[in-house]
């Protein structure tokens, strides 16, 4: 499972609409019913309106009618080149997957010849979420 859903991050990668930074990044993201959804980080001269890779594929996901997700892979690095290091999700993309996923939720990090997986959990401790709000915690 980590290793198809990485090859899937690393050819989304490919699309990645990134002329700023030069960063280019892709992720997969699984649904509990085994569909996939790709995203690509989308940057924007006024540098602000970016988009990640990882929110892309959620916000494709949810848009498409998506609420159960089980994992998400990422692979990010120096435009046209193969990705060198492991690229794990910025904070802001941490708390968009909290809204939708447990902390169960599997976040592998793609490179061609690796992975390493992770749960949410431990890349977003003590977390904020909807169960908050709920009046669950
Ligand atoms: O996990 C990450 C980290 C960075 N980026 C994007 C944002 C920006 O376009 C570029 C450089 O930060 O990489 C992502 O898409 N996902
Ligand atoms: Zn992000």
């Amino acid at each position: 499972m980590a290793r198809r859903l990485a090859e899937a991050a690393l050819q989304a990668r490919e699309n990645a609409y990134c002329p700023y930074s030069g960063f280019a990044v892709g992720a997969a993201l699984l649904t509990a019913d085994g569909k996939l959804y790709t995203g690509v980080n989308v940057e924007n001269a006024a540098f602000g309106p970016t988009n990640c890779a990882e929110r892309t594929a959620f916000f494709t996901a949810v848009a498409a009618g998506e609420r159960d997700f089980t994992a998400i892979a990422i692979a990010g690095g120096k435009a046209n080149e193969a990705a060198k290091d492991f690229c794990a999700p910025c904070g802001v993309c941490r708390q968009v997957m909290r809204e939708f996923c447990r902390d169960d939720f599997q976040i592998i990090l793609a490179k061609p010849d690796a992975v390493r997986v992770f749960a949410l959990k431990e890349l977003l401790p003590e977390s904020f979420s909807p169960d908050n709000l709920n009046g669950q915690e």
